[in-house]
């Protein structure tokens, strides 16, 4: 008996359903790298608050062309000259510093002669009234939004947040997520192996493809394939997400499923129609969304970068979740696909993407190759080289 497969998107947006945001805190700037914005964020200032000269130079009237002026004074960064400019006077000013009161031009050093306090134009001069000057507001207003909830809060937003007039920002909490592989044959990595074990990479490789974005790991090491074992270590788990690896497809020694659902899992749905990734399953147990990935290591890379982060980042206030895919040309001819969607290991040579010629689920030297995935919906035709074809990049 076979229960049909989910499509992807559906699988998505189901899983997405079952995550809240979590609580909001507030942290200084620097904390929040990486985050993202749980509130909108207002400018509490003007930028710049004042007009400012964009260059070194001469602060003149523009009426005043084409001289000569008398240089009555200085204004730098932070040193503004406050006196009231008249007619045929010019101030000394530098980058960034405000422009006087009667002033409305900057004349570039570079076309200015100075004898003395005398100045004289030595140049074509500036063309229009307001060269040279940054106007108040020219970058934001007090009151404009600088950042919409939901943003992710990359450096170039923190330092506008900086300028704002902020000190901390809203964000949310971290997802605590909490990582167990399971297998008997599974060893730690570098162990001595007897007959039989495996060293255990999928824990590793999830906590490394999470680890840019905004979550604390709790790693509960490796299950033996054991009911008792499962639930005491599900039973156990205070997260916002329970990863496991293996024990998900239909074996004897498949256990995950009936052990979540002892702690009080709710199984929300069961295999995708996805290749690799077929059995994943996710639900809820308490308040922990919990994400059951296969063993098989590619399936596991997938299923985690097409769900995992994305859960992630809903959990941390993200307002686009979507794993961004792109387009690129096919190296060579790839037959029809089949009932799932196939995210092909390949990887973009020379202007074009050639797909791995095995397409196992367990090979991790084809998957550590990969530079992208091919995305083949179901029952795409078959393709030839020089295509268009859907990717997704790999980091
Ligand atoms: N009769 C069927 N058999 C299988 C089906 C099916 O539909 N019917 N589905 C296949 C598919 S597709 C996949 S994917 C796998 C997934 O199985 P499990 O999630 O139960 O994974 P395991 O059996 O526990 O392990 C599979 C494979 O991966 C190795 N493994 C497991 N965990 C790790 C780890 N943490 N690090 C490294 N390697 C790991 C494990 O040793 C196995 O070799 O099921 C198919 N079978
Ligand atoms: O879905 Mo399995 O992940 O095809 O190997």
């Amino acid at each position: 008996m076979t229960t049909p497969l989910l499509p992807v998107a559906e699988a998505y947006a189901r899983l997405l359903a079952l995550a809240a945001p979590a609580a909001i805190e507030r942290v200084a700037l620097q904390d929040a790298a990486g985050r993202w914005a749980a509130e909108d964020i207002i400018a509490r200032r003007t930028q710049p608050e004042t007009d400012l000269s964009a260059m070194d130079g001469y602060a003149i009237r523009h009426a005043d062309l084409p001289g000569p002026w008398r240089v009555v004074g200085e204004s730098a960064a932070g040193h503004p000259h406050d006196t009231k400019i008249e007619t045929g006077q010019a101030v000394r000013i530098f980058t960034g510093a405000a422009l006087p009161p009667g002033t409305d031009t900057v004349m570039v050093q570079e076309e200015a002669r100075r004898d003395g306090d005398m100045l004289y134009l030595d140049g074509e001069g500036p063309g229009h009234r307001g060269r040279n000057v940054r106007p108040r507001g020219l970058d934001f207003s007090q009151g404009d939004r600088l950042i919409a909830a939901g943003e992710r809060l990359s450096p170039a937003r923190l330092a506008l947040a900086a300028v704002g007039g902020h000190g901390d920002l809203p964000v949310r909490r971290p997802a605590r997520v909490a990582i167990a592989a399971t297998g008997d044959e599974l060893v730690p990595p570098g162990s001595e192996l007897r007959p039989g074990q495996l060293p255990e990479s999928n824990g590793t490789m999830l906590a490394a493809l999470i680890a840019d974005l905004p979550c604390d790991v709790i790693d509960l090491g490796i299950l033996p394939d054991s009911s008792a074992d499962l639930e005491r270590a599900f039973g156990g788990v205070d997260a916002d997400i329970l990863v496991t690896t293996g024990g998900a497809s239909v074996g004897d020694h498949d256990l995950v499923r009936p052990a979540l659902e002892a702690c009080g899992a709710n199984i929300d749905f069961w295999r995708i129609a996805l290749r690799p990734g077929k059995p994943m399953m996710a639900g809820t147990m308490r308040d922990t969304v919990v994400l059951g990935l296969p063993g098989n290591p590619v399936s596991a890379f997938v299923t985690a970068t097409l769900f995992l982060r994305p859960l992630i980042a809903a959990i941390g206030g993200a307002n686009d979740t979507t794993p961004r895919t792109t387009v690129a040309t096919l190296g060579e001819d790839l037959p029809a696909n089949g009932e799932r969607t196939d995210y092909m290991r390949a990887a973009r040579i020379d202007g074009a993407v050639h797909a791995a010629a095995i397409q196992d689920s367990s090979m991790q030297r084809t998957l550590a190759r990969a530079d992208c995935l091919i995305v083949r919906a179901p029952h795409d035709p078959p393709r030839a080289k020089g295509d268009s074809v859907e990717i997704l990049p790999l980091a």
